[in-house]
């Protein structure tokens, strides 16, 4: 052997030492070929597989997530074939069955006419990131949940309502349907406050916003706590007859619940006032407007003796017997 060659065999004694004792895994692959020339042994101790069982490009593929598998193949192919390095993340499937997220950093080695030669690459193990990262996607989702719920009384929020009501109101005008709104207001709370406390005050919000849970028909309609002692019922694809009776519902169901009032003027228990607005809107129409109407029914209803819905600005009911 010659001197070069001593110096040489050193050489790369030193960067397989190197490249063998890093974290990451690496790895290199003839293109021509499409097999493995070479895989550092970490790779058993993360997946289980043999550095031997890594053999063809095959290999790797069949150890890719079947969720993964299509777009990460196509991907790294593509690029390779034009001489881009790149890197990928995906599930690798361990011998044990269980899968670890990892992202294959790629260089394309190429021949003097651009075409790929070889590839090389790193592996790196990414689970403890995905993981992090998909904590905090929860807590993201979370938090967005939160963010469009009254916290009181766990229906959703002024924030929700607007959201709901702009989406609500472009579809109602699309399809040219009627939407409604109900808006209630619970009589005389300032003299339930006084009376029972304020603490007293919010347990009682939160049996109102459970009664009126109940008359939900579905999931699109909502209903929501718009501030204070007052609530919105949204109702699309609901005409004004319907978004009424169900006003009268809401205002039957909280009278059921028996919530007791000795601080209200008209009787001694709970009751609430409401105003019912239904629209199909037409383009020069406006949400806010539409709002105000069915809140200038609802203080009618207050002013009219309360305990009542009023959905006309002519006409006042009665309270149902
Ligand atoms: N306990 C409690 N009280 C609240 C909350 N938000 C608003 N209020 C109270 O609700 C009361 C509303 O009083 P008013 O606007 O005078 O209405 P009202 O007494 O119900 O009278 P009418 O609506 O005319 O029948 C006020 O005393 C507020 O302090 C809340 O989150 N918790």
């Amino acid at each position: 052997m010659s001197i070069d060659d001593a110096i040489l065999g050193e050489e790369v004694g030193l960067y397989k030492t190197l490249l063998e004792s890093t974290r990451a895994i690496p790895w290199k692959i003839d293109w021509a070929t499409l097999r493995f020339a070479y895989i550092g042994p970490q790779i058993e101790a993360l997946l289980g597989w043999s550095p031997q069982s890594w053999a063809t490009v095959q290999d790797w593929c069949d150890r890719i997530h079947p969720e993964d598998r299509e777009w990460v193949f196509n991907f790294c192919v593509s690029q390779s074939q034009a001489g881009i390095d790149h890197e990928a993340d995906y599930r690798a499937l361990r011998k044990d069955g269980q899968f670890v997220w990892i992202r294959d950093v790629v260089h394309v080695v190429r021949n003097p006419d651009g075409s790929p030669n070889a590839l090389i690459g790193f592996m790196f193990d990414i689970s403890e990131r995905k993981r992090t990262e998909e904590k905090l996607l929860d807590m993201q989702r979370e938090l967005e949940e939160l963010s469009y719920k009254d916290g009181l009384t766990g229906v959703a929020n002024r924030r929700r309502f607007d959201k709901v009501m702009d989406v609500e109101w472009r579809e109602a005008r699309r399809l040219r349907q009627p939407l409604s709104v109900v808006v209630l207001d619970i009589d005389y709370f300032k003299q339930y406050n006084d009376h029972y406390g304020h603490l007293q005050g919010d347990e009682c919000l939160k049996r109102v916003a459970g009664a009126l849970s109940g008359a939900l028909r579905g999931p699109r309609d909502l209903l929501c706590r718009f501030g204070g002692e007052e609530f919105v019922l949204v109702l699309p694809d609901t005409d004004e007859g319907v978004a009424l009776s169900l006003a009268w519902r809401c205002l039957d169901l909280v009278d059921k619940a028996l919530i007791p009032h000795a601080g209200a003027a008209n009787g001694n228990r709970l009751t609430l006032s409401a105003g019912v607005n239904t629209i199909v809107p037409k383009e020069h129409d406006e949400l806010n407007p539409f709002i105000a109407v069915a809140d200038r029914r609802l203080y009618a209803a207050k002013e009219r003796g309360r305990a009542r819905v009023v959905s006309d600005d002519m006409v006042s009911r009665e309270p149902e017997p």
